[in-house]
């Protein structure tokens, strides 16, 4: 009989601690290839924090973080060897750069021979052919956001990290951006995204994590998660169902659960 092969990422009792406050209070969740799930919840419950302790950025007081089994490599190059690549928030875009040789900085470190073939073809499946020699910061936002996919998705990763994809974007963009994000799973590939977005994530989340004062208050499929009265009331910022208090700061960005 054949061993399951460990998930793609697997993130075990995870906690994180700034000072005196406990940012993640064991956290655990896996990802499996070709799987998108979401990590959702209030402003402050500890989304960003489960990226920078993936990504190495963050030093977990206690619980593990395993990719494909084996220990997350805590450097960018470490990690992206290891088939994981993600986008950030704030885009991290070399302005001056022009669109390709954005695309190339990774693909560059890992000293890729294919370098410049793999960047050409992962602008053309975005869609960012005919932006190729112009300098990123020229691009319209949405434009842009794209040009931080690319050059996340140049290096062929098995993990993908969106820190909120469609954040700051429309419609027509959201759609697109969906579409990408399920191209990008039905290639085989794990992705995890952190999104306030919630009809995004209900779109193209297999499954969501819904984190709340640094605990996974829930996790199942998007259905299931709506549905969940525990994830309604930390939406809005309740001890508990049934309970009266003020809406949380924050509430109304993440838009509710509904
Ligand atoms: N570097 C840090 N130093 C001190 N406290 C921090 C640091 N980073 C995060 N925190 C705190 O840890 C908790 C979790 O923050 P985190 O940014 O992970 O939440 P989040 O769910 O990503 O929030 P948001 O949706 O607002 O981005 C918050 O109370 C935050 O203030």
């Amino acid at each position: 009989m054949n061993t399951p092969l460990p998930p793609r990422l697997s993130v075990g009792g995870l906690e994180v601690a700034f000072g005196g406050l406990t940012a993640l209070g064991g956290v655990s969740f896996d990802v499996a290839d070709g799987e998108t799930v979401a990590l959702i919840g209030p402003n402050g419950a500890g989304k960003t924090t489960v990226f920078n302790a993936v990504c190495g950025l963050v030093k977990p007081r206690k619980g593990t973080v395993r990719i494909a089994g084996r220990p997350a490599p805590a450097r960018t190059t470490g990690l992206l060897k290891a088939g994981v690549a993600r986008t950030l928030q704030g885009l991290g875009l070399f302005e001056h750069l022009t669109v390709l040789e954005n695309v190339l900085v990774p693909l560059t470190s890992l000293r890729d021979p294919d370098a410049i073939a793999k960047a050409h073809r992962t602008l053309d499946d975005l869609g960012l052919a005919h932006f190729a020699a112009r300098p990123a910061g020229t691009l319209p936002y949405p434009e842009r956001k794209r040009v931080a996919l690319a050059r996340a998705l140049a290096t062929d990763p098995r993990l993908l990290l969106l820190d909120e994809p469609a954040g700051g974007l429309g419609g027509a963009d959201i759609d697109a951006l969906a579409d990408t994000v399920r191209r990008i799973a039905a290639d085989g590939r794990a992705v995890l995204l952190v999104e306030h977005h919630v009809d995004f994530v209900m779109e193209v989340a297999d499954r969501i994590v819904v984190l709340d004062f640094g605990e996974v208050i829930a996790a199942g499929t998007p259905e299931a998660v709506q549905a969940d009265p525990a994830v309604e009331a930390a939406y809005l910022g309740l001890e508990a169902v049934g309970a009266t208090g003020t809406a949380r700061d924050g509430a109304a960005e993440a838009g509710g659960i509904a």
